[in-house]
């Protein structure tokens, strides 16, 4: 039986009194790239949260690959995480300052029990070119790297634990016009080449309608017809 890559109903979260995800149902497929589309405050980012169970939503079902996540526990859903990561807005924010550009992104493999001490530095010397880096920016520190080039290296980091899902927040956002498409292209050629299916988090329309095959648009927690 073939499922979609993720099945969302009625997503339910909340924080106090306020319902930031109100019963959101939809579907992605392995391959294919859904946007999230709406004003500041409408829940695209609590449902990206939800989806990646990194907050765990208050009602409804998120089934990835056909396997419900709202009722694992953390332990069952430990060999699952590396299969759906995410990439953040802030690319400075999301990489550790302190840290190396091959420690963070070597440091997924390393947590899933997945590093190999003989083949590892390669493996992220790979992940780097593959990304559009030079290799040596590995030794650099993320205050070292242009917005684009940092953000380059979350998706090296996400991509070092094979997902086959991105939850991508607002990945271009914060980023100069002129490094966007860079970033955009770079997403669109790893997504043919490793069939990942998008979550696609952005409000900017105009990047929504080129870069996403299906757009689902939210007001107020809820979905709406555009
Ligand atoms: N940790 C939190 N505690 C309390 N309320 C929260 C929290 N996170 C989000 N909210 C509220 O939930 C609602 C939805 O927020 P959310 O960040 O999911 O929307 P968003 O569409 O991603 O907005 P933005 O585009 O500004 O990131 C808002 O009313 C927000 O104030």
């Amino acid at each position: 039986m073939s499922y979609p890559l993720l099945d969302v109903r009625d997503l339910v979260v909340r924080y106090g009194p306020v319902t930031a995800v109100d019963h959101v149902t939809f579907t992605l497929d392995a391959g294919e790239t859904l946007a999230l589309n709406g004003p500041s405050g409408c829940g695209k980012s609590s449902t990206a949260l939800a989806v990646l169970q990194l907050r765990r939503p208050d009602a409804g079902t998120v089934r990835f690959q056909g396997r419900e996540l709202t009722s694992m526990t953390e332990r069952e859903l430990r060999p699952l995480r590396p299969r759906m990561q995410p990439v953040f807005q802030d690319p400075y924010g999301s990489l550790s300052p302190r840290h190396r550009i091959r420690d963070a992104v070597s440091e997924p493999l390393k947590v899933h029990g997945r590093w190999n001490p003989a083949h590892g530095p390669a493996r992220v010397a790979e992940l780097l070119d593959r990304v559009g880096l030079d290799p040596s920016c590995g030794d650099r520190r993320p205050h070292e790297l242009s917005g684009g080039q940092c953000q380059r290296a979350g998706i090296a980091r996400a991509l070092a634990s094979d997902p086959q899902l991105l939850v991508l927040d607002e990945p271009v956002s914060a980023l100069d016009a002129s490094v966007r498409a860079g970033v955009l292209n770079l997403l669109a050629d790893l997504q043919d080449e490793l069939g990942l299916g998008y979550l696609f988090i952005c409000h900017d329309r105009p990047v929504v309608r080129h870069f996403a095959d299906r757009v689902i648009e939210m007001r107020d927690g809820r979905t709406v017809h555009p």
